[in-house]
């Protein structure tokens, strides 16, 4: 029997329609909610993500600006910039998208994004907040698996939650929203010896290594539920997850597609987030 298909695209669209109706009624109140784009340098995919964002919001009536700088921008100008972000009253979410030329150093430009507009949940604040489980923005990705999960009706109360990958905007964060649900976790990453020992214990298996087709049927449980956060390119250059999904189709409860899974998810949380933020603002003033 195939597993049943976790559909982001559907639940993504589900979602965006309350954000829409949150974003009409601040407008009737006449606030527009505003995110900012942060764009240095050409990077490909980096503008197609971009574009793909922009979008999103036109269609569910927000405001989105890009903010567009050449490659060869200095880390001083590109904090200026953001501080300039940071004090708009039209600008109520800044996302500065990743990665950065190299000249320029990452931590230091999110720690710059003002907290109560940083709707990536990247900053320093923010994760620590998370943390402690207080209340911040959540960074998109993980945010849009938990709701993958909550749709679908996977109860996550005591189950074992493997994680393979540790990145700090995706695997770490990942773990942690599993643990408040009172997940059992295990961090898994490229260091682990004999990873399938690991995945194959795993109810609900995150993949979120950054290598196409790394997670075959040999690391997952029968009846597991696999979450697909990979975004790459196979040797056709076709996009793929780090899930080899006829491989695992089957095996697993529940799979997410790529594309289709988790990649809708993570613009759909960008939106609920700066939609809250617009609607914080205005609770504050
Ligand atoms: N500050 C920052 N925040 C981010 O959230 C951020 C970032 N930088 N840098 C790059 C990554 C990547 N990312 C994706 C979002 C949506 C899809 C997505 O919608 N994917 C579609 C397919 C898109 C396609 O066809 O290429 C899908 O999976 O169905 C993918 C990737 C956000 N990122």
């Amino acid at each position: 029997m195939s597993s049943a298909i976790i559909n982001g695209k559907e639940i993504g669209q589900e979602i965006r329609i309350s954000v829409a109706d949150r974003v009409a009624s601040l407008k009737e109140k006449g606030l527009t909610p505003g995110l900012a784009v942060v764009l240095v340098g050409d990077n490909q995919a980096s503008a197609t993500y971009v574009k793909n964002k922009q979008k999103s919001c036109e269609e569910i009536g927000m405001f989105s600006e890009l903010v567009k700088l050449p490659e060869e921008t200095t880390q001083e100008a590109l904090l200026e910039q953001i501080e300039v972000l940071n004090k708009r009253e039209d600008i109520h979410g800044i996302l500065v998208q990743l990665p950065l030329p190299k000249h320029i150093d990452e931590d230091t430009v999110i720690a710059t994004i003002a907290v109560e507009k940083d709707v990536d949940g990247f900053s320093p604040v923010s994760v620590g907040k998370m943390m402690l489980g207080q209340e911040t923005f959540l960074p998109c990705t993980p945010f849009g698996v938990m709701k993958l999960l909550e749709y679908s009706g996977i109860e996550i109360a005591g189950k074992h939650a493997v994680i393979v990958g540790r990145s700090h905007i995706v695997g770490k964060p990942m773990g942690q929203l599993l643990l408040q649900k009172d997940a059992t976790v295990t961090y898994t990453h490229s260091k682990t010896p004999d990873l399938p020992s690991f995945t194959k214990q795993a109810d609900i298996l995150i993949a979120a290594v950054g290598r196409a087709n790394f997670i075959t049927k040999e690391h997952v449980k029968e009846g597991a539920v696999v979450i697909d956060v990979g975004i790459n390119r196979d040797e056709n250059n076709k996009l793929c997850g780090d899930v080899n999904f006829t491989d695992v189709n089957g095996i697993a409860s529940h799979i997410t597609p790529v594309p289709g899974g988790v990649g809708p998810m993570t613009i759909t949380m960008l939106l609920f987030n700066t939609v809250q933020a617009a609607e914080n603002k205005l609770a504050n003033q």
